[in-house]
């Protein structure tokens, strides 16, 4: 597995394309008041791959919805290339903001081509023959065949449907891509060359992410950074072997327990030749 792209020290200093400042997150009033991010403060950097990771319940998808101005902040602020997220909603938001949900969310009566050209398609500014093209190129970029775009969901595998997700994701050309979960449901070897799909994108669009994942070894293939969510706010941030040196319960659970030990196996001997 090679290592995940560089971030250009020009880049990395650059406007954050997220920043989240003070965030307050709580579902419910009164007595039912649930709050999930209290004085959460994060920023995603330009051309970075940014990983969120925390224990089960701990806010991340939460995180993810606030970025694409799916939720209104109980308090603070997130802003996402220089606007609040929540004024990106309705038209316009797919071409800030691409999204690969977890299990792709693909219409089920629509077919590949009609999945992936949806949001330019309601946009409705191009005529249906550039529309077509321009999903057949987004299939071409993420492995698909033309002969895939009148297949229909349901006769595809896992690893097709999450590249048919990733090419919808990106019909907008949209400068920030969230990815939740992007290799869940995936056997280890179509892990890997969903994570290798993900850096060859990257690498050639330059396009920002934040995935959330559980995943170690996607963690260590894909993360330029990661951030971990714990007692309701970002506790650390930093490259992934600099962060699994924190002392708190869970760092050391999440990377020193066995699957973490053997994901960040090949690079700790990377860093030794
Ligand atoms: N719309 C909602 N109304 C009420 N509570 C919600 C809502 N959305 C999320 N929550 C709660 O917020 C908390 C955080 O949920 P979230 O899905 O972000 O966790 P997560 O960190 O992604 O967890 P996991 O790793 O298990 O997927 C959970 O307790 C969840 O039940």
């Amino acid at each position: 597995m090679s290592e995940p792209t560089p971030v250009s020290p020009a880049a990395a200093s650059a406007e954050p394309v997220v920043r989240i400042e003070g965030l307050e997150t709580t579902f419910g009033k009164g007595s039912e008041a649930y709050t999930v991010h209290r004085n959460l403060s994060l920023d995603v950097r330009r051309g970075e791959i940014l990983a969120l990771v925390g224990g089960s319940g701990t806010g991340k998808t939460v995180l993810l919805r606030q970025m694409l101005g799916l939720l209104q902040p109980t308090a603070g602020r997130v802003t996402v290339l220089g606007r609040p997220a929540s004024e990106m909603g309705g038209e316009g938001a797919a071409s800030r903001v691409g999204m690969l949900f977890q299990h792709g969310a693909l219409f089920s009566a629509f077919n590949v081509l009609d999945n992936v050209a949806f949001a330019l398609r309601e946009q409705g500014a191009l005529p249906a023959a550039l529309v077509r093209d321009a999903a057949l190129v987004k299939l071409q970029m993420v492995g698909l065949e033309p002969e895939h775009a009148t297949r229909m969901p349901a006769d595809l595998s896992g690893g097709m449907i999450k590249r048919v997700a990733l090419a919808r994701a990106l019909i907008m050309d949209p400068p920030l891509l969230l990815l939740d979960e992007p290799t869940a449901g995936l056997d280890p070897n179509g892990a890997d060359e969903f994570c290798a799909l993900v850096r060859e994108l990257h690498a050639a669009l330059g396009t920002t992410m934040v995935m959330v994942t559980h995943d170690l070894d996607t963690l260590f293939a894909l993360a330029t950074r990661v951030a971990v969510l714990a007692d309701r706010k970002v506790i650390v941030t930093g490259a992934p072997a600099e962060v699994a040196r924190f002392p708190h319960p869970f760092v050391e659970h999440y990377f020193l327990g066995e699957r973490g030990r053997r994901a960040m196996a090949p690079v700790q001997a990377g860093k030794e030749t």
